[in-house]
């Protein structure tokens, strides 16, 4: 093992805990009579979700908040861990004894594994080290401690292994959250909270991830919380101290050790070879009473009987102590309290975007399917269009080919929201915890999606443009690839806004196409521009597609000559330009102003793309930045 030492200097830092060196052991927490109540939205009365909670937790220690279902476990942890709208919220929370803002020494697991599943478990620690150290750590200091973590959680095996997608079958569960689990501590915070650890995980693998965090809670003297639904024997021999909660009461607070001591002495002794934790929550368990009042006075005796208990007093007499024994002692953790992040702005958006990069370009199902799918229409619709000529036949043709180019491909934005999504979470955990700010994500997010449309508009343009027979030249082409790649832009602005405030798959989905399917019908292909009703005029004129179907007709029509119809008696006759055109001849200018198309400045047209495209950034922006880091 490495002998790379955890000491950490805070002042550079807020994702880091204190150096838990010999002078700085840590933090102890305790907490006095918290409480949280809500107000019921049926009855209008307030409820009383965590009622009169106390106890304390030191440096080393493991905590386990223990309960039926529905007792408050979560509540209560997301109270402890400053969670909850101090509205609600009653009671103290003490850092060594002394007030202090709990966010700037904690770090908060929560239950479900945030982790991208095309990155290895080490790249995945690695991204999450680079992010919250600060600039004076060396790359291989910063190596060490991820092999530090590694080796802490048991991972060396498999810390090359990908963690797994639909695709690619990854590491077991176990594994998986305990990568979730160091990737989310590799600075070591001083207090950690963890939400349901081993939720879905089966006894061995769930000993396994309660082993490591208690062997790192002990090694670095930090001090965990978690809740925990049904843990096993063994599992449940790795906390030091318990709190048991029923209907949100406290039934229990003390040493695990002492538990079984106290059901004893109540007279609830613990059968020989039963799982104590089992014993006890089947005890305190009141969900399958029938008469609810009943079950009410059940927990309220069980909650006496603590109140009036020993452990209850000395529980109380230890909190007094910590309090008395630094009340003159100089403030040490809010003196450290101020806001910022370990890297600065830029270092935050270049590893944000090496990160999305290599997530992207991995991702088969966000990316590469759909660049192939895109070439595959590419190839349907060239062949389809195949040398779409110059005669007035085609006019309707061409004007179709490029409405559906446009069409389609901003469609098919929507398959970047299952990768948006689970790249949200990510950023959601690491945002509470502090490791960057929304401005560097948004930034990054923005950066990294260039290339990648870029690639989507040139792959289809390549194989559609000469296909079809488009306005020859260079210049026309990248005219083309240019307005496509904006709309593309616009479209994956869009879908990034919307599944940003509601990210929820098929709710975003639903909303992307629906809005996609709007702006086709106000666009003006479909409907004459000067025919489109009064009340949808606004929507005309906010289409992104408009201005890229517009600009690419511009750019295809003008400059282009067309031939009228003959008759089969040989003379002509042009339904576009002059009807007795000599050269029985017509302008792509005199088909464009017959529809009324004739304003269209391309390099406006391009604008307005790009202040649709700052629009949607800027609003993904603001909502981001709406929400709580945590929601
Ligand atoms: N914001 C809220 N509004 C209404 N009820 C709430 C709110 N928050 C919590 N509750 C209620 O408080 C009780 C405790 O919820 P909590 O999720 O903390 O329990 P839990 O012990 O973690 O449950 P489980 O083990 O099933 O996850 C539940 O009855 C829950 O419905």
């Amino acid at each position: 093992m490495s002998s790379v030492s955890y000491s950490i200097d805070v002042s550079e830092s807020y994702a880091f805990s204190e150096a838990r060196t010999e002078n700085n052991p840590g933090v102890t927490l305790s907490w006095k009579d918290l409480c949280y109540s809500i107000t019921d939205p049926k009855t209008n009365k307030s409820r009383n979700i965590v009622e009169n909670v106390s106890g304390y937790v030191m440096p080393g220690e493991v905590m386990a908040i223990m309960g039926p279902s529905g007792a408050g476990k979560s509540s209560f942890l997301d109270l402890l861990a400053g969670r909850k709208d101090p509205k609600f919220v009653s009671g103290e929370t003490y850092l060594n004894g002394q007030p202090g803002q709990i966010k700037y020494v904690s770090t908060y697991v929560m239950q479900d594994d945030a982790l991208m599943g095309v990155l290895t478990i080490r790249e995945n620690i690695r991204f999450a080290a680079d992010l919250c150290f600060p600039s004076h750590f060396t790359q291989s200091d910063r190596e060490s401690y991820v092999q530090n973590i590694i080796e802490d959680f048991g991972l060396e095996r498999v810390a090359d292994s990908k963690i797994g997608t639909v695709f690619v079958r990854g590491v077991s569960g176990g594994e998986k959250r305990r990568c979730a689990i160091a990737s989310q501590v590799i600075t070591l915070p001083s207090i950690i909270f963890l939400d349901e650890p081993t939720t879905g995980l089966d006894s061995a693998a769930a000993y396994n991830v309660m082993n490591a965090i208690k062997n790192m809670a002990q090694k670095h003297k930090l001090t965990v919380i978690a809740s925990i639904h049904q843990p096993s024997t063994e599992t449940y021999s790795l906390f030091d101290k318990l709190l048991i909660l029923g209907s949100g009461k406290p039934l229990y607070f003390g040493e695990r050790e002492t538990a079984l001591t106290y059901l004893d002495e109540l007279g609830y002794a613990c059968p020989a070879y039963a799982n104590p934790a089992d014993h006890f929550l089947n005890l305190v368990n009141s969900d399958f009473m029938k008469d609810r009042s009943e079950a009410e006075d059940y927990i309220q005796n069980f909650t006496q009987l603590y109140k009036d208990s020993a452990y209850k007093a000395e529980t109380d007499s230890q909190i007094t102590n910590l309090l008395e024994s630094t009340k003159n002692e100089e403030d040490k953790i809010s003196a450290k309290n101020k806001s910022g992040y370990p890297r600065n702005f830029f270092s935050q958006t270049y590893i944000i975007m090496k990160r999305s990069t290599l997530n992207a370009s991995r991702n088969i199902l966000v990316f590469w399917i759909r660049v192939a799918m895109y070439v595959t229409l590419a190839l349907l619709m060239g062949s389809t269009w195949w040398k779409v000529g110059l005669d007035q036949k085609n006019i309707q043709d061409r004007f179709s080919a490029h409405f559906f180019s446009v069409a389609f491909l901003v469609f098919m934005s929507v398959a970047g929201i299952p990768g948006f999504l689970e790249e949200r979470l990510v950023f959601q955990r690491e945002r509470a915890n502090r490791f960057y700010s929304v401005g560097p994500y948004v930034l990054a997010n923005t950066i990294v999606a260039i290339p990648f449309v870029l690639i989507i508009a040139i792959s289809f343009s390549i194989v559609a443009y000469p296909m079809i027979g488009l306005h020859p030249g260079f210049g026309h082409a990248v005219l083309f690839v240019l307005l496509l790649f904006l709309a593309l832009f616009v479209a994956e602005s869009m879908v990034v806004f919307v599944s940003s405030i509601i990210p929820i798959f098929v709710a975003a989905l639903t909303i992307v196409a629906f809005a996609n399917g709007f702006f086709m019908v106000v666009q003006g292909f479909f409907v004459r521009r000067d025919s489109i009703p009064k009340i949808w005029k606004w929507a005309h004129y906010i289409d992104y597609q408009k201005y890229a179907f517009e600009g690419i007709i511009q750019n295809d029509f003008i400059g282009l000559t067309f031939r009228c119809a003959e008759s089969t008696n040989g003379t002509c006759n042009c339904i576009y330009g002059n009807p007795t055109s000599p050269t029985c001849t017509f302008t792509g200018k005199d088909v464009l102003d017959s529809y009324g198309y004739t304003e269209i400045v391309i390099w406006k047209w391009a604008l307005a793309l790009v202040g649709l495209i700052l629009f949607f950034r800027i609003g993904f922006y603001i909502v981001l930045r709406a929400r709580r880091g945590y929601q």
